[in-house]
């Protein structure tokens, strides 16, 4: 596997926390998957390291490739968006501190506060700002959604989006099963939005690790699962 050191450094993580399990999900869209990526076992200190230092990583070699990528505020959509917009931005100062330095974190509050300095966004205004969404996994596009609306309702400028994992599947629908290609749900944005859609693995990334070091079985049933759900972008 050609992987760069930080995204392989991240599989090992991801299967050393148990972050990655194979077995049968029942996933918020409903669809049932072979395999689910779960962020929130990133808590303990040197993992937090881990993901955040992945995703700051992704995000400067993007910034790399393009040098319009410019970014002033990470958004990271409640809950499990917090903690990793809010690591990241340290990491991100550890990289480079001139140009990220005064990069802000921002979230929204799952209910609005009516006390206190009220309102449900906690951290940086979004006005006048570029910003970038910083999320563990976009399946159907349902959260990345609500999350872009809190962006235009802000008056935030939508620059990118990142997430930990791209599962490279199409969009759910009521025909979900009949082995038509379809656009994933971070197809669709790209092309809505014009924006990159940043992800630090996928799960091409993930089979290929199965068949150095895993078992047939869960290969096998994540090959099955590509087969029937793959996007078509
Ligand atoms: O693309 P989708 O089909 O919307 O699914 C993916 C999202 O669903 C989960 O979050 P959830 O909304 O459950 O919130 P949480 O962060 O509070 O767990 C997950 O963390 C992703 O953000
Ligand atoms: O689609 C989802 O709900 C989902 C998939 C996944 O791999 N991980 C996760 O937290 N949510």
């Amino acid at each position: 596997m050609s992987l760069p050191e930080y995204k392989t450094a991240f599989m090992r993580d991801c299967v050393s926390a148990d972050a990655l399990k194979f077995g049968t999900f029942t996933l918020k869209s409903k669809r049932i998957s072979p395999y689910f990526f779960n962020a929130g076992l990133f808590h303990r200190a040197y993992l937090l390291r881990s993901i955040s230092s992945a995703y700051a990583h992704t995000l400067t070699a993007h910034a790399q490739s393009d040098p319009s990528f410019h970014f002033d505020v990470l958004f990271g959509p409640a809950y499990k968006g917090i903690p990793l917009a809010a690591a990241t931005i340290d990491k991100l100062a550890d990289l480079d501190l001139d140009k990220y330095g005064k990069t802000s974190y921002s979230f929204n509050r799952k209910e609005a506060k009516d006390h206190g300095e009220g309102g449900n966004i906690v951290g940086a205004s979004l006005k006048g700002q570029k910003v970038v969404i910083v999320d563990d996994v976009i399946t159907a596009g349902t959260a990345i959604r609500e999350a872009i609306e809190i962006i235009k309702r802000e008056g935030g400028e939508l620059v990118g989006i990142i997430v930990a994992f791209d599962r490279l599947e199409k969009t759910p629908s009521a025909t979900d099963d009949d082995g038509t290609p379809r656009p994933s749900a971070i197809g669709e944005i790209r092309k809505q939005y014009g924006i990159p859609v940043l992800a630090i693995l996928t799960l091409d990334d993930v089979i290929e690790y199965l068949k150095s070091l895993g078992s047939a079985e869960d290969l096998e049933r994540l090959d099955e699962y590509r087969a029937k759900y793959k996007a078509s972008d």
